[in-house]
């Protein structure tokens, strides 16, 4: 197993980088080594190591950052149980290959304090996932903005990030970060890691008890039957999947649309007609002690 360089300073951050990407580069000056960032908030599982894998595949050098941000929580109940395993993670991290783990800490990423100008995620930041947690997405854009400046290479390289698609709004929106305020990193967004029960995994699922986790999978079960419909061109009956989800009791189902998958604008009801297009299914539900989300890309 490899071990992970652990760093905790910007500084030891960019010597850390700039070193691996020059050796990376040694013996051929003209090619051009590339740099893949995973950014996480720990506690890892098999989603995060699936990043891992797709960054590990791509890239000369893989950094992965390990920070509970709490710039996007306005729960400080959910902020103050959020898992922090990191020693597991360390070693999930050196099974999947990363070269290097950057966990700053709070007073590391934030030396004034909660920073007074941040990002703006504007009105695709206030629905859905923002609708319930407000100032979340700014958090998360905030953040990132930062682990781009500070993770970014110093030295000829391209720059990439990875992010899942379990967050799809939020992936969404950091594109439109990177696109609007022209970041120089490449976003890449990698598939949905689901447990073999179908749930999408999670860090907050060891909060649920055995008969929540099993009430919790009417949602990839109505994410299924959505996918099966346009794969097979017919109606998507988008109030037939919520009624399903809605009759499951210890579900309380938060929202559950059909959106275009760059703006998260509501599509209109099929109208008894197959999808025009690609489309996302997207949903939030409380189970028990946990909200949990999901998203399926249509067809
Ligand atoms: N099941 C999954 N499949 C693919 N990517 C995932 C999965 N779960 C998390 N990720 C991705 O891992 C990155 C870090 O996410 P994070 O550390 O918040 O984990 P998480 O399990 O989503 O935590 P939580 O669900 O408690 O918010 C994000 O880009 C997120 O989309
Ligand atoms: C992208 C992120 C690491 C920013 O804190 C977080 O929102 C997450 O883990 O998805
Ligand atoms: N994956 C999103 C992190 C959060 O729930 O704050």
């Amino acid at each position: 197993m490899n071990t992970p360089r652990l760093v905790t300073t910007a500084a030891e951050l960019r010597a850390a980088t700039t070193e691996l990407l020059n050796k990376a580069a040694a013996g051929n000056p003209s090619r051009v080594p590339t740099l893949a960032l995973v950014p996480t908030m720990g506690a890892l599982h098999e989603g995060h190591a699936s990043l891992m894998g797709a960054a590990r595949a791509d890239n000369d050098v893989v950094t992965a950052s390990v920070f509970v941000n709490p710039l996007q929580f306005d729960d400080p109940a959910d902020l103050e149980r959020y898992p922090r395993t990191l020693d597991a993670d360390l070693e999930l991290l050196g099974r999947a290959g990363v070269d290097l783990v950057f966990a700053p800490s709070e007073e590391e990423m934030y030396p004034g304090g909660a920073p007074l100008v941040r990002v703006s995620a504007g009105a695709m930041g206030t629905r859905w996932e923002g609708a319930v947690r407000p100032g979340h997405f700014d958090g998360v854009l905030t953040v990132v903005a930062k682990l781009f400046h500070l993770a970014a290479p110093a030295v000829p390289a391209r720059f990439r990030a990875y992010f899942g698609q379990k967050d799809a709004q939020q992936v969404a929106l950091i594109r439109r970060m990177v696109a609007d305020l022209s970041f120089n990193v490449e976003v890449v967004g990698v598939p949905i890691v689901r447990a073999a029960d179908g749930l999408a995994e999670s860090s907050r699922n060891r909060f649920l008890d055995a008969g929540q986790r099993q009430a919790a999978l009417v949602l990839s079960r109505a994410l299924q039957l959505l996918k099966d419909r346009a794969a097979a061109g017919e109606p998507l009956d988008l109030p037939a999947a919520v009624e399903l989800v809605s009759a499951q009791p210890g579900v309380e189902l938060d929202y559950f649309e059909v959106v275009d998958p760059q703006t998260l604008e509501p599509l209109p009801g099929d109208a008894g007609q197959p999808l025009a297009g690609p489309a996302l299914a997207l949903l939030a539900a409380r189970v028990g002690p946990v909200r949990l989300i999901d998203n399926a890309l249509l067809p």
